[in-house]
């Protein structure tokens, strides 16, 4: 996949600096640069060498520029081609006759991202350390840094290709297996052995995308809503949790129009607390806008703290409620128990299934510690190595690995009822694709090119 033409940019930020390097990458980099440097014959020079010169304009045969030359030759530089490096002056002018005098000679103007592209086609790096270049670059936080650091190193791709070669393998097994059922049982072996397979690489993958979540909440706050019907006691919750009277609360359905945020530290979690309007169906216009916002926040929520009236039945619009919220976490909290019971508590078992289910009465201040513990618990559900809470932290690996895990559980199921290993092998096969979509092996051209489009020019 060599490229044959050499390519030039400036690599340090464009206006007045101490210095200034513009890059070459390609076959000829250092023909280029020797020909119009006044120093030593840098064709001849040792690789990775640092001289001293003068770039000479070779039409006015002027000294152009007094410089530092990098020679690196390939394979051992950052493009895996020849390298060349020019330290100027770091004055604009100066460093653009340079770029000039260069794209005269033959080099071609770099496009934004293209050495690290370069280093990507001749394999020295995978499109995920490469994305990590970039979040290095971008990184506004230590945090952040760290993570991109790590990634470069290649710690992701390092995972990635072993699920992969684990997948390929399985395949490969299987294909075999069909193509020579000269045992019987063969057939049967072939399916465990997938089985097997599947669920792990399945778990592994989700045990990654546990730690980037994980990851995100520490760095962002487990984003958790209070929702239920007006008059349930949302604010009353939040201001408990707060401890400080920061939500409006009355006897009036319908009192918290907007959404109200707080940040509260839950034994050692991270919450940012969102107290919703009361979500029903309702007439009065600057409620419903508020009601219509509480739906925007479920779909953005980690957590969600369902709360309900044990003085009340459970209307439609509770199991409509219940119903929003099915595919996602939440903690079902049944509030007012210092009053008459008339809620079903049977049936709000059957519905909410292995969710947790807390009782409390804010008003006597009952119930806050139980709630504060399943609060803690969905967090620290399975244990955290916070040491490697930064493997994944870029949207789009975790969009694959998401997709990856899906796949995998449609392979599962499909052992599961026991269907032909064909027909698994689908499945599986997609779960490869979209590993490799993540370190580039099967990422089309169109996304590479995008991706590197976003780099500075002269990286
Ligand atoms: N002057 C300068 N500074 C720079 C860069 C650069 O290109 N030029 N880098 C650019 O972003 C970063 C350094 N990153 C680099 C990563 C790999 C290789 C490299 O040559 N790798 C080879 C050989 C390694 C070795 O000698 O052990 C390899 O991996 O094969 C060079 C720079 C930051 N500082
Ligand atoms: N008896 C009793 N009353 C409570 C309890 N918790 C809250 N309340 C009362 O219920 C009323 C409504 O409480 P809020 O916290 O404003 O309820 P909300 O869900 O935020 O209501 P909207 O914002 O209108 O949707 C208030 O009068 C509270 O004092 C409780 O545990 N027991
Ligand atoms: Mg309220």
């Amino acid at each position: 996949m060599m490229e044959t033409d050499t390519i030039t940019a400036i690599s340090t930020p464009i206006g007045e600096g101490a210095i200034a390097i513009v890059r070459l990458s390609g076959p000829d980099a250092v023909s280029i640069t020797a020909d119009l440097f006044d120093g030593k014959d840098l064709t001849k020079v040792d690789s990775h060498t640092i001289n001293y010169g003068k770039i000479m304009d070779p039409e006015t045969n002027e000294v152009a520029e007094e410089v530092m030359v990098s020679v690196m030759r390939a394979p051992k530089t950052f493009t895996r081609e020849d390298v060349v490096e020019i330290n100027c002056h770091g004055g604009m002018v100066s460093v653009n006759r340079v770029l000039e005098i260069l794209l005269q000679k033959g080099a071609r103007l770099a496009e934004p991202g293209e050495f690290t592209k370069r280093a990507f086609l001749n394999g020295r790096i995978d499109l995920s350390q490469a994305e990590a270049v970039m979040d290095l670059i971008r990184a506004k936080t230590d945090k952040a840094m760290s993570v991109a650091l790590k990634q470069m190193d290649g710690r992701l791709s390092g995972l990635i290709q072993k699920y992969r070669q684990d997948l390929l393998e399985t395949v490969a097994h299987v294909e075999v297996n069909i193509d020579y059922p000269e045992y019987d049982d063969v057939e049967e072996m072939s399916h465990e052995m997938m089985k097997k397979k599947t669920k792990e690489v399945h778990d592994e993958i989700e045990e990654l995308l546990q730690v980037a979540k994980q990851g995100k909440i520490l760095r962002e706050g487990l984003a958790t809503a209070i929702i239920g019907r007006p008059n349930v006691g949302k604010s009353s919750l939040m201001n408990t949790l707060v401890q400080e009277n920061k939500a409006i609360v009355t006897e009036i359905p319908g009192t918290t129009r907007d959404i109200i945020e707080e940040y509260v530290n839950v034994r050692g979690v991270p919450l940012r607390l969102v107290d919703t309007a009361g979500i029903r169906e309702t007439e009065d216009i600057v409620e419903k806008i508020g009601v219509n916002r509480s739906r925007q926040v479920l779909k953005e929520s980690d957590l969600i703290l369902f709360v309900l009236n044990y003085n009340d039945d459970l209307t439609e619009e509770d199991r409509k409620l219940f119903e929003a919220i099915s595919g996602l976490e939440y903690i079902v909290i049944i509030n007012k128990t210092d009053l008459p019971q008339k809620l079903n508590l049977e049936e709000v078992k059957v519905i909410a299934g292995d969710r947790p289910i807390i009782s409390t009465s804010l008003i006597e201040e009952k119930g806050v510690d139980e709630l504060e513990s399943a609060i803690a618990k969905t967090f620290f559900a399975g244990d955290i190595d916070t040491g490697d809470l930064t493997y994944v932290s870029n949207v789009r690996h975790i969009q694959l690995l998401k997709q990856a895990k899906q796949a995998l559980e449609d392979a599962m199921q499909s052992l599961e009822m026991n269907m032909p290993l064909d027909i698994v092998q689908i499945d599986v096969t997609r779960t490869w694709e979209f590993l490799g979509e993540i370190i580039g092996d099967t990422a089309s051209d169109s996304l590479i090119d995008q991706l590197f489009s976003q780099f500075c020019l002269g990286k």
